[in-house]
């Protein structure tokens, strides 16, 4: 699943990541690597209703200059257990060296116990555009304007 042709994604893996699969593709066209619970095998961790917590992956990712990482839910366990990331996507800058870690919200009603080694969200590499910055004092004009939310109709 994981011959992708592409950039090269380094990591390290963190102690407590000791035995975890690597975030991996799991089918031939997955546009996201699925991340894995780090969390401790004894002390699995219960979201209960309305409560967030920050999960550990484990692993620290070198991400090529140029791209950045959005973390996003499965569509699964939302569907199922009413479980997301918050700040959907998230993101994970091409200079950060710290563990990634998921933030995940139970917006279901009830319990949802997070074990080591599940797959509770996806990572997908994006490439990034960064922009120069440069005040003027008018812009362009257009035929929208400044028409927005819902200028044009349903
Ligand atoms: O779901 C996430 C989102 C972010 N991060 C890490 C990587 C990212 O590069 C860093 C900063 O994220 P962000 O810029 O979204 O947060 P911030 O609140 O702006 O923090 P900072 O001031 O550190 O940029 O935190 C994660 O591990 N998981
Ligand atoms: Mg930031």
């Amino acid at each position: 699943m994981n011959d992708v042709i592409g950039p090269k994604l380094n990591l390290i893996r963190l102690p407590h990541a000791e035995g975890l699969e690597l975030p991996a593709y799991e089918t031939a066209g997955a546009a996201g690597m699925d991340l894995r619970a780090a969390v401790n095998e004894d002390a699995p961790l219960v979201l209960a209703p309305g409560k967030r917590a920050l999960i550990p992956t484990g692993f620290v990712f070198e991400i090529p200059q140029g791209f950045e990482a959005q973390i996003r839910p499965r569509s699964g366990l939302a569907f199922k257990h009413g479980i997301t990331c918050l700040n959907t996507p998230g993101t994970i800058d091409c200079d950060y060296r710290g563990e990634v870690k998921v933030l995940l919200i139970n917006l279901g009603d009830e319990d949802f116990t997070v074990t080591r080694g599940m797959r509770i969200a996806q990572m997908v590499l994006a490439p990034v555009t960064r922009m120069q910055v440069a005040e003027v004092e008018t812009t362009t004009q257009t035929t929208r304007g400044t028409g927005g939310f819902g200028s044009t109709g349903v």
